[in-house]
């Protein structure tokens, strides 16, 4: 489905995009950095099938989870906070060294951001991952260019499925909700664009778990971000 079908044949004037899994590949790096992390910790690695499960929730979920050893990890249950706190720490660290070793930007991204901009839309990447990951891997990928804003899991203090980030991004790129779209991969980014009022595009190939990204009732679900244009 091309974007402009969404708006009356016209482009967007504003875009937020989410950036693992949408974007950028970055489950290698993310399960290398908790792997030596469970390491550290004693435990057995987890392995990227199931760290891939993991992302989407930020930093902090991930590592609720590699420690409970489940995708569904709720915060009703238990995790020792010493031992949550501990193993932040040392994600952080380690990811700091594996961020942006094996990443790779998806088949059609670059081409869809860069057909957007020339369109004259303003971009925003719209992140669960830390600031502190998000621009050091958007510049090594050449994708820096490509936005005016970042806001990343800890710039506020909530992140998605929370509107509030898809807010901040409108107000900064001064974007209306019928004229702003949100590009994501998991259900933190329809649930966020829903409850922000945007349009929401949902790409197959990211890291959503659970149910079906058909399920989570996009307004359309693409293949590549190349079908966008
Ligand atoms: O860090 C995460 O959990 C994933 O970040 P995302 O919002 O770019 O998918
Ligand atoms: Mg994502």
């Amino acid at each position: 489905m091309k974007l402009t079908e969404l708006f009356d044949g016209h482009w967007p004037d504003v875009a937020l995009f989410d950036l693992d899994g949408t974007l950028v590949d970055s489950a290698p790096d993310l399960a290398a950095a908790v792997d030596r992390t469970l390491e550290q910790l004693g435990r057995e690695p987890a392995g990227l099938e199931r760290v891939r499960q993991w992302v989407g929730h930020g930093s902090p979920i991930l590592m609720r989870r590699a420690l409970a050893g489940r995708a569904d990890w709720e915060p009703a249950s238990t995790v020792d906070d010493t031992l949550f706190n501990d193993a932040l720490a040392l994600f952080f660290t380690n990811y700091q060294q594996f961020n942006g070793q094996h990443a790779v930007v998806y088949p059609g991204a670059e081409a869809c951001l860069q057909a957007l901009a020339e369109h004259g839309c303003r971009l925003a990447v719209v992140t669960n991952k830390p600031e502190q990951f998000t621009g050091p891997l958007l510049r090594q990928l050449g994708l820096a260019k490509y936005f005016r804003l970042v806001v990343g899991g800890d710039t506020l203090s909530t992140k998605k499925p929370d509107p509030a980030p898809l807010h901040y991004a409108m107000k900064t790129l001064q974007g209306s909700p019928n004229r702003t779209v949100m590009v994501g991969d998991s259900a933190a980014d329809v649930s966020a664009a829903r409850a922000a009022g945007l349009p929401c595009i949902a790409v197959t190939y990211g890291y959503n778990f659970g149910k079906p990204v058909q399920a989570l009732e996009a307004d359309a679900v693409v293949d590549s971000l190349s079908e966008l244009l």
